[in-house]
This record gives C-alpha cells, sequence and structure tokens, in this order.
C-alpha cells in the first residue's frame, strides 16, 4: 500500500485528482491492455508444452512420473491410482467435509439433471415425413482436476456430474501429484471410473494418446492453468475438448450503490486462483472504484494468499464507464468467465449482455456460490472465449445424430425438389436414387 496524492481515474468525462490510500496495483485500466494481457498468457508457454506433448507420445508413462518428479516434486509409484488407495482417501476426509461436498453434489445434480435430453425425439413435419434427433452419450471421456496452487475437489464433481448426468459410460480423471483425499472422495461421489496421479500439459497429453497405463479418452474437459490450457489447445485435432478455461478471471458492473466491500471480496476470491487471475469493475462511479480499492487494500493485508492476490491484481483494474450501457458493451468486449451485475435494475442490463460465462445478479450471489454449490457449473470459458463458448454443461458429453422417416406420401411431397436441385448440381445419381422409387410399383 502506498500513498497516491495526485492518483487519476481514467473517465470519459472527466479528469478529477483525489488524494486517499490505494493498494499500488488497483488502478484504471484500458480495455485494450486487459484483452491483450488476457490473450498473451497461452503463447507465452506454447514451446515447452509442445515438448511434454512429444516426451509423452515418445516416452508414454515413465515420461509422466518423471515430469510429475520435475513439476509437482513426488514420483508416484504408478501413474493409476489403486482402489485401495482411492478407497484409504475416506480415512483422511472429516464428516463435516464429506457432509459439505454431498450438499454440493445433490445441488450440482438438481440443476445438470434439468439439462437431460430425452433419447430420442421425432415428429411428423409434414404428411409423411418425420424428423428427429437422438442424442448419444460420449463412450470415454476425461477430465481434468487442477491440483498446483490448490486441491480442486469442487471442480471433480463439475466435470464428473454432467457427464454421468449425460450417460457416459467410463469417466476417467488427471490430477496432479499428491492428490487431496477430498479429490478422491469427490471423485468417488461423482462416479469416477479410474483416477490418474498426473497433471499438466503431461496429463492431457496422456489423455489424448494414451499410454501404457491409460488408454485415450474421446474428449477431455475441465480447466486448469496455462500449461493445461495450452496443451488442450494442441491436442484438439486428436481429441475433442471443451474450450479453453484457463485461469479466472472476473468483471463486475456496478453502480454507484453497490457494495465496495462486497465487491473487493469477489475479486479476491477469484484473485487467489492464480498469479495471473484477472479482475475487471466496470463502474460510472469512480467513488465506488476508490472505495472497492481500499477494500481489496484492506482485504489483501488480511488475506492468506496475500502474494498470488497482489500478481493477480497487478493484472486487474477498474474501467469508468459513462452509464450502464456503456458498461454493458465493455462487458461485451471483455467477455469475461464470471460477470457479476450489482446495479439498481439488474434485469434491464442483463437484457444487454451477450458474453458471459456465468452471470451473478445481486450483492448477494458471491461468485463463490457458483464456485461450489448453488447448482451452476464453475468449469467455463476465459481470456475472451466467453464469445463463442458456453461453460461445461450436458450437452458437451453427448452427440446427437438427426433421425428422417419417409412414406411413400413423404417422398411424392418433396421428390420434385430433390430431383431438380441434384441436377442442377450436376449429380444425376442422387436424382436417380428418387426417380428409381418413384416409378417403382406400389
Ligand atoms: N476457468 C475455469 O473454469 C477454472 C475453474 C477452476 C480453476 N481454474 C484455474 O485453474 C488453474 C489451476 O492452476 P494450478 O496451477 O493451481 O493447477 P493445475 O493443475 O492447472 O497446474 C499444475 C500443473 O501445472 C504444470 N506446471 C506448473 N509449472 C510448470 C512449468 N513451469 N512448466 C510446465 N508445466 C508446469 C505441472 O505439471 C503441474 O502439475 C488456475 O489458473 C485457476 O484459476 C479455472
Ligand atoms: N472460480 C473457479 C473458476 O474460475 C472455480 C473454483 C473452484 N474452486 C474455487 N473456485
Ligand atoms: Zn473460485
Amino acid at each position: 500500500m502506498v500513498w497516491h496524492p495526485f492518483r487519476s481515474a481514467l473517465s470519459y468525462h472527466f479528469f478529477e485528482p483525489y488524494i486517499h490510500v490505494l493498494p499500488m496495483s488497483w488502478s484504471p485500466v484500458t480495455l485494450e491492455n486487459w484483452l491483450i494481457r488476457q490473450k498473451d498468457t497461452l503463447d507465452e508457454v506454447r514451446g515447452p508444452v509442445e515438448a511434454i506433448i512429444s516426451e509423452v507420445r515418445a516416452r508414454g508413462d515413465a515420461a509422466l512420473l518423471d515430469y510429475a518428479e520435475k513439476f509437482d516434486k513426488v514420483r508416484p509409484e504408478a501413474v493409476r491410482l489403486s482402489e485401495e488407495d482411492w478407497d484409504a482417501a475416506y480415512e483422511d476426509v472429516s464428516p463435516e467435509l464429506a457432509e459439505a461436498l454431498s450438499e454440493a453434489y445433490a445441488r450440482i445434480s438438481r440443476f445438470h439433471e434439468l439439462q437431460r435430453r430425452e433419447d430420442f425425439w421425432i415428429t411428423e413435419t409434414e404428411p409423411g415425413i418425420s424428423l428427429g434427433v437422438k442424442t448419444t452419450p460420449l463412450t470415454r471421456i476425461g477430465i481434468y482436476v487442477p491440483g498446483g496452487r490448490a486441491s480442486y475437489p469442487s471442480t471433480a464433481l463439475m466435470c464428473a456430474i454432467p457427464a454421468k448426468v449425460a450417460g457416459v459410460q467410463e469417466v476417467i480423471c488427471c490430477t496432479p501429484p499428491p492428490v487431496h483425499p477430498l479429490t478422491l472422495v469427490a471423485c468417488d461421489i461423482a462416479g469416477v471410473d479410474e483416477v490418474y496421479l498426473t497433471g499438466g500439459a503431461q496429463a492431457v497429453a496422456a489423455m489424448a494418446y494414451g499410454t501404457e497405463s491409460m488408454a485415450p479418452v474421446e474428449k477431455i474437459v475441465g480447466p486448469g492453468n496455462r500449461y493445461v490450457t495450452a496443451a488442450k489447445m494442441m491436442v484438439r485435432h486428436t481429441v475433442e475438448i471443451d474450450f479453453p478455461a484457463g485461469p479466472s478471471e472476473i468483471a463486475i458492473i456496478a453502480d454507484e450503490d453497490a457494495r465496495p466491500d462486497f465487491i473487493a471480496a469477489d475479486i479476491l476470491a477469484q484473485s487467489e486462483h492464480d498469479p495471473l487471475a484477472a479482475s475487471m469493475l466496470i463502474t460510472p462511479s469512480t467513488q465506488l472504484a476508490d472505495e472497492v480499492g481500499k477494500w481489496i487494500a484492506r482485504l489483501t493485508a488480511e488475506a492468506d494468499r496475500k502474494e498470488i492476490i497482489s500478481q493477480s491484481l497487478e493484472r486487474s483494474g477498474y474501467l469508468i464507464v459513462k452509464d450502464l450501457d456503456q458498461a454493458a458493451e465493455a462487458a461485451n468486449k471483455i467477455a469475461p468467465e464470471h460477470l457479476a451485475i450489482q446495479v439498481s435494475d439488474s434485469f434491464s442490463l442483463l437484457g444487454k449482455i451477450k458474453n458471459a460465462g456465468s452471470i451473478f445478479i445481486g450483492p448477494y450471489a458471491a461468485v463463490a456460490c457458483g464456485d461450489y454449490a448453488s447448482g451452476t457449473n464453475h468449469v467455463l470459458p476465459t481470456a475472451g472465449n466467453a464469445r463463442y463458448y458456453s461453460g461445461l454443461n450436458v450437452a458437451h458429453f453427448t452427440k446427437t445424430s438427426t433421425i428422417q422417416m419417409i412414406d411413400r406420401e413423404g417422398l411424392e411431397m418433396i421428390g420434385d425438389i430433390v430431383e431438380t436441385i441434384a441436377e442442377a448440381e450436376g449429380l444425376s445419381a442422387h436424382a436417380d436414387s428418387v426417380r428409381i422409387r418413384r416409378s417403382s410399383p406400389r
């Protein structure tokens, strides 16, 4: 914390000097700088991640064990966790923790059950023609559960629950050693079938290409740091992935009546994940931005993970806007992982939001509620990817086939159209495949 006698707030309208205490890192940011910083993080690790992927393809399990020793400072006896070690995890988890996890499991399951689609539907769209969709679960998927700077049992629930609701038969989990017993209990509660003690880019490579102990998967889902995220982007020609879900982010749109202490608390909560996490307050009120800055300083001083938070705050800041329309425009450009809305007329603002992974409305909707227990999924696109991707949901674990049933009457309805377009495309065998049916005796 430093005195800044003449710091200025960035404003579209005015430039007002003011005097008070702010943490060094809580300062105005431009949209452009914020976006560039968020994008850059993956490019910087492309080289090392490529090398890790090649090593795993060449040396399989031996490479996974070597990388565990190098990056996680522990060499497991085997890459695959034994059933006995998995069962033993329950002994190290208190009943209160197991109960909290079960409560979270129930709520996350309930919300994801609402997303389940029927196996197939089919409906007559015109006489003799019925169309529909058949939904089929993927067979074997891999979930990445982070475990570098913190343990993420909640992420095991967030990834495995929608997979099991979708009907996936085999769900495997990769997580860096040493694994927290609660993560193993979460995997068990959520129905994970196999656990592998490997993290980072090497885990992603193993799930994509397979090793001696691990059969490859059809799709990899789950968040992770930039090594994990860069690796997912690199293996996607071999295996499907969910989307880039890297270092956490929050944007908050707040008006002058919002609670600065609540906003600061949400910013710290996301900042403590990773030095590369980032937060942005978007507000028409310079006074609120200042108040939030004071609260950030106060809460950071008391925080457990000060160092990570301070580094993350270097990537964070506030943007003063003219009004809430301009705030919505800025949020849509950022496409944040989490968007908190703390304004008096939230629904009219909500209508203007196009790009956000998950939206939290009102002063009591702490982002941490969505991280753990409200029931929505916390695996969300970062670094502007909410422009094109949705957060993890049941549909990520299924594929669909369209269905059509056509009888003779239906063929007559559309036969001329098919033949005419087929001939125009120069594909007369297509036209003939319809003609042969139409001219056959009834
Ligand atoms: N977007 C989301 O949905 C979401 C959800 C939860 C968590 N997160 C993010 O997940 C991330 C978790 O990160 P984490 O680091 O705690 O755990 P992690 O499991 O993602 O990463 C740990 C692994 O990173 C690898 N690694 C570390 N340093 C390396 C280096 N120098 N070179 C090569 N590999 C290296 C190691 O293999 C290590 O096992 C955080 O950024 C957090 O914000 C995102
Ligand atoms: N905030 C993270 C998503 O960016 C999810 C999480 C897990 N545990 C705590 N938080
Ligand atoms: Zn979180």
